[in-house]
């Protein structure tokens, strides 16, 4: 965004200079078409750093140093009005169909397609400028023509699409952030108990419409406020993270990992029959009274109890799932801890 609006100042400002009366042709074109130049090269960075891309330093001189040797060239050298527009007229509109393409090509964001239609406009409008001086005879007539008519029509529309396409892109990368934030629990980077009833719940409904079994496994963390007790709240922290690693270790793509609690956490497993989610259950609990947490020099032995609950026992509704799971979880706990149950 930056980028963007800075480069459209210097557009503006070399725009201003080339049309200004009364300043000597060697400033006017010198300067003016390399401050257009430059500010094109700006909103091409832009573009690409929005799309997790740059444009080097060195690129954004060199686009600059063409428009000025060249506009210096039809200025000082070979003075030629018609060569100096013509010349600008492809350049910058080769450069904005540039910027149409990064927009277009490395990002699928909304706004995309009003941004790369409004540099298609804009680009489209300056070669067919540039390409119609090139044939006009006689001397250059700036003012008489439809095409230049028509091309003067389209650079403003041109203009406002790529504006309001550039906005859109950036406002729904920000909603995107907003929305993956608000349902990220800070601690893990697993999913929070909205990011849960969200994903959870589409995987959930999904299945259900498949006819695929689901299954849930609810996980809590032994006689953690002991943990903390003991090993003080930054070991309890770094269990918490450890776990979810172990976690994530056992999960495929579709699988939804959570955590609801302090520590409590959620699976929500695809396409796995009751049968085969006990097994799992098992093996990660066994897992974790293995794996012991190294924080700050302590060796912090943990357990987890686990309660299991599969569709076939409990359907597929979310809430349904994880409260037969929780109670299967408390079972459990009763048992002495430790353990694997399930509803
Ligand atoms: N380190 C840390 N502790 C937390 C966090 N969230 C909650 N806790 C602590 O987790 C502990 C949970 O304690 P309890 O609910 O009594 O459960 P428990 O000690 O695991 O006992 P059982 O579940 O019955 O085995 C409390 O002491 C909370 O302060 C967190 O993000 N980090």
């Amino acid at each position: 965004m930056r980028w963007w609006a800075t480069g459209n100042l210097v557009i503006s400002a070399g725009l201003a200079l080339t049309n200004l009366e009364g300043v000597p042709p060697l400033l006017c074109a010198l300067v003016g078409y390399s401050l257009i130049a430059l500010g094109i090269a700006l909103v091409l960075r832009g573009v690409r750093v929005h799309c997790g891309d740059t444009l080097a330093t060195g690129q954004i001189v060199l686009i600059t140093l063409i428009a000025m040797l060249v506009s210096g060239y039809f200025t000082l050298i070979e003075p030629s009005v018609r060569g100096r527009i013509a010349f600008s007229g492809f350049y910058f509109g080769v450069l904005n169909w540039m910027c149409g393409y990064a927009a277009g090509r490395y990002s699928s964001e909304r706004g995309v397609p009003i941004a790369v239609t409004g540099f298609g406009l804009l680009g489209t409008a300056l070669v067919v400028r540039g390409m119609h001086l090139l044939m006009q005879e006689g001397p250059v007539d700036l003012s008489s023509s439809t095409v230049l008519g028509i091309t003067m029509l389209t650079v403003p529309l041109g203009q406002v699409c790529t504006s309001f396409g550039l906005i859109l892109m950036v406002m729904w990368r920000y909603a995107e952030r907003l929305r993956q934030l608000s349902s990220i629990d800070a601690l893990t980077g697993a999913l929070n108990r909205a990011g849960l009833e969200d994903q959870g719940g589409r995987l959930a409904l999904r299945l259900q419409r498949a006819r695929r079994d689901l299954a849930v496994l609810m996980i809590d963390v032994d006689h953690f406020k002991q943990i903390n007790d003991s090993f003080g709240h930054a070991a309890g922290d770094e269990v918490l993270r450890c776990l979810t690693r172990l976690l994530r270790q056992e999960l495929r793509p579709m699988d939804v990992l959570a955590r609801i609690g302090g520590e409590e956490f959620v699976l929500v497993l695809d396409g796995v029959d009751p049968a085969a989610a006990l097994r799992l259950a098992e093996r990660l609990r066994a897992r974790i009274a293995d794996e012991a947490v190294q924080c700050e020099g302590a060796s912090v032995a943990y357990t987890v109890s686990i309660g299991v609950v599969a569709s076939a026992a409990a359907g597929y509704e979310l809430p349904a799932l994880m409260a037969a799971g929780d109670r299967a979880m408390y079972e459990a706990k009763r048992r002495g801890r430790n353990q694997v149950c399930s509803a």
